[in-house]
């Protein structure tokens, strides 16, 4: 089955996956923390504004994964300190589905760091066309762009971001190309990355 990308919350581990028909000749970098999903060297030339972007991002407050350029303000705002529920749910919404043939819609999740018990800081989310779903994680929580464009709990055994990157990858939906791994660590996050 093809889902296209998707983004897995754990809650104290997160991936993203990029699966693509169209855009094959991509590779995930990782530089400290910000993992960037680009066009690999040899990739034939397109003006295609939704295939480059930060798939991960790092913050003080939480990790993000998302399939676009919506993971930027996402972080931004997770920074400054707004709850997850809000630093995900409002750029989605600015932001909306891709206007792509497609309408694509945008996904994202939050891993939270697990020292506040107190905080609902892992959250999972996806704007379409018809739909912007905003959820608490509690368990290992998947959503994707395409077929499972909802939300919905998801096995999913890796306790650490390496795991996490290999897990997501080796999922058995078609067309993949590049994920991104991160957990928990201590005080912060680890992050892996995943190219064949
Ligand atoms: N984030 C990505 O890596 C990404 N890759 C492709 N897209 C969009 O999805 C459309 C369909 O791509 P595909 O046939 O590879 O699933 C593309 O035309 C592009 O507008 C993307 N946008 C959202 O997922």
């Amino acid at each position: 089955m093809y889902v296209g990308r998707f983004v897995i919350v754990g809650p104290e581990v997160g991936a993203y996956r990029v699966s693509s028909r169209s855009f094959p000749h991509r590779q995930a970098v990782d530089r400290d923390g910000t993992v960037t999903i680009e066009p690999t060297p040899d990739a034939p030339p397109s003006d295609n504004p939704y295939i480059s972007y930060n798939g991960l991002r790092v913050t003080e407050n939480g990790a993000v994964v998302g399939n676009g350029s919506h993971v930027d303000p996402i972080a931004e705002k997770l920074q400054l300190g707004y709850p997850a529920r809000d630093a995900l749910a409002e750029p989605l919404l600015a932001l909306d589905f891709e206007k792509d043939d497609y309408d694509t819609p945008r996904i994202a999740g939050i891993v939270g760091l697990d020292d506040d018990p107190t905080a609902e800081d892992a959250v999972i989310g996806t704007v379409r066309r018809d739909a912007l779903l905003v959820e608490e994680v509690t368990e290992p929580t998947l959503v994707a762009t395409y077929e499972n464009d909802r939300p919905e709990a998801f096995d999913f055994e890796a306790g650490d971001a390496a795991g996490a990157a290999r897990e997501a990858y080796d999922l058995d939906f078609e067309h993949a190309v590049c994920a991104a791994g991160v957990a928990v660590d201590g005080d912060g996050f680890e992050t892996a990355i995943v190219n064949e």
